[in-house]
């Protein structure tokens, strides 16, 4: 099965606030756009994945992130990250009522797009699939199946959501990159000692980390 990838991203100028400790605010939207640049260019080296639909407004993401070869659609006005999956989902079902659709963080700068595959791989059996987050609070990636609505719980405690709507949580063992989503330096420091992409490796270059 091919699948058309959804990753959400918020203007960047928003994004990763969590982070404001560790990079301030001069640094993060770049070290925000950084994570999409990685997450989108692990994406699009994945053998399962067909395209790559990205959803924002940010204007300087939308460049950078099509450079990658990524489709950039709008954001939706409705606020929210599942307003705007949905909208994705919508935009690439107009087109294409069969996709296969995975909804997928932006904030994934250790992607291996080998780890990609497995996961991809393994959702293809069910209509709906999701894995959950390092922490195991939340998720991560969000499968549909062609026929079947994403129906996307994301935000906080992400996980229970997703069971309590009836995906099947992935029993994947080895397969951190796509777990490793990065909200705080802690996160960070996780994603690192993974081996994040270029451009978060040269965005993260000048911070001071402690261990
Ligand atoms: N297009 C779009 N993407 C969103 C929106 N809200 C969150 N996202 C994206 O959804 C993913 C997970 O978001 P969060 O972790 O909640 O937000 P974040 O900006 O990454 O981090 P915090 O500011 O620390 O919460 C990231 O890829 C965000 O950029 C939204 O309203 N619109
Ligand atoms: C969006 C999510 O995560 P976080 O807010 O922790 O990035 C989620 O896990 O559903």
């Amino acid at each position: 099965m091919q699948w058309t990838l959804v990753i959400p991203l918020k203007p960047l100028v928003r994004a990763k606030s969590r982070l404001a400790p560790t990079a301030g605010d001069a640094l993060r939207p770049s070290l925000a756009l950084a994570f999409a640049q990685d997450t989108v260019a692990a994406v699009g080296a994945c053998a399962a994945v067909r395209d790559v639909v990205v959803v924002t407004d940010d204007p300087r993401a939308e460049r950078e992130l099509a450079a990658l070869g990524a489709h950039v659609v709008p954001d939706t006005p409705q606020a929210g990250l599942n307003a705007a999956l949905a909208h994705g989902e919508g935009f690439v079902r107009s087109g294409r009522p069969a996709a296969a659709i995975a909804a997928l963080n932006a904030d994934l700068p250790a992607l291996r797009p080998s780890e990609l595959a497995r996961v991809l791989a393994s959702a293809a059996a069910f209509p709906r699939a999701f894995l959950p987050d390092a922490t195991g609070i939340g998720t991560t990636l969000l499968a549909a199946a062609p026929g079947t609505e994403l129906l996307p719980a994301f935000g906080g405690a992400s996980r229970a959501r997703h069971t309590a709507s009836g995906a099947v949580e992935l029993p994947l063992e080895g397969v951190h990159s796509v777990r490793q989503d990065v909200d705080t330096g802690d996160d960070l420091r996780a994603a690192l000692a993974l081996g994040v992409g270029p451009h978060t490796a040269k965005a993260a270059a000048g911070l001071l980390i402690p261990d």
